[in-house]
């Protein structure tokens, strides 16, 4: 028995007036994989991203998540599909604690309008204190139980980062967008990284990554998809992505050494 792609990407093409920054691409994601767009700098992995996730229309093609087009529909709508992502920079909310940034992030599950606030229903409270715990679940998860009650302004850069991941799974997700999730993360906050990426996959939620750090992101993911000038060049499992001549020439220079000694062993 085959099931449906969660994610189903079909011709997608974006246009910036004369640019093409993504042509013709076409690629599934399965519940639970994790799947990785690289390519070198300008390849339109973040326009990839940013018309997945809403924030940019297609010029042509269609995306589906669960067999529902998303293409052209609102970034607040998409996310309410079950779509969550984490940016390139830390978008924290200053002056707030680490667990109310993390429930912001439960908004879409909840149920209470304004009105059930302010009539005092009593699932409103309930439903806030399980909303905290799970909160306070997602901090632990990412290791930062440490810190719970603090101001968000005392975490590192790399703290920050993965606050944003808890912050993204309090939307009980079915797909997680992650835009260069180890970039100014230490070594060690890297291999906690990895293992969080693999149990959050394990759950059953699909995890598409944007990464540079081939080191990092090689042997995490199932499925690599290569572009180049906006264009699918190579997909499939690291080994082969790595040996491949066309991504091996798309990746002249430094980063075809980072792709070699990022290569899981064959
Ligand atoms: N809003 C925009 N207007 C015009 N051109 C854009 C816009 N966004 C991206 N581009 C161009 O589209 C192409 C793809 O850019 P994109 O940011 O998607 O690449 P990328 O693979 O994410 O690169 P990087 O690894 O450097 O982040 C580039 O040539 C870029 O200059």
């Amino acid at each position: 028995m085959t099931t449906a792609p969660l994610i189903k990407v079909e011709g997608l093409t974006k246009r910036f007036g004369g640019l093409v920054a993504v042509e013709d691409l076409s690629f599934d994601v399965e519940s639970g994989e994790i799947l990785a767009l690289i390519g070198p700098n300008g390849a339109g992995k973040t326009t990839t991203f940013n018309l997945i996730a809403g924030v940019l229309v297609p010029s042509a093609g269609h995306i589906a998540l669960d067999g529902q087009r998303i293409d052209g529909m609102p970034v607040h709508r998409i996310a309410g599909l079950g779509m969550m992502r984490t940016f390139q920079h830390n978008m924290p909310f200053a002056g707030m604690s680490l667990t109310a940034n993390v429930l912001i992030g439960s908004h879409r599950k909840l149920r209470a309008s304004v009105l059930d606030i302010l009539a005092g229903r009593s699932f409103v409270r309930d439903e806030e204190t399980q909303a905290r715990q799970r909160a306070g679940e997602l901090i632990d998860f990412v290791g930062l139980n440490a810190y719970r009650g603090a101001d968000v302004t005392t975490l590192s850069f790399g703290e920050g980062r993965l606050l944003e991941i808890a912050r993204a799974l309090a939307g009980s997700p079915r797909v997680i967008l992650l835009d260069e999730p180890a970039a100014g993360l230490t070594t060690a906050e890297i291999s906690r990284l990895s293992a969080m990426i693999r149990r959050i996959a394990a759950d059953g939620v699909s995890v598409l990554l944007v990464e540079h750090d081939m080191h990092f992101l090689l042997p995490l993911a199932h499925r690599v998809v290569v572009l180049n000038f906006g264009r699918k060049i190579a997909e499939g499992g690291s080994r082969d992505i790595v040996r491949d001549p066309a991504v091996k020439e798309a990746y002249l220079g430094e980063a075809a050494g980072a792709l070699r000694e990022g290569a899981p062993d064959a």
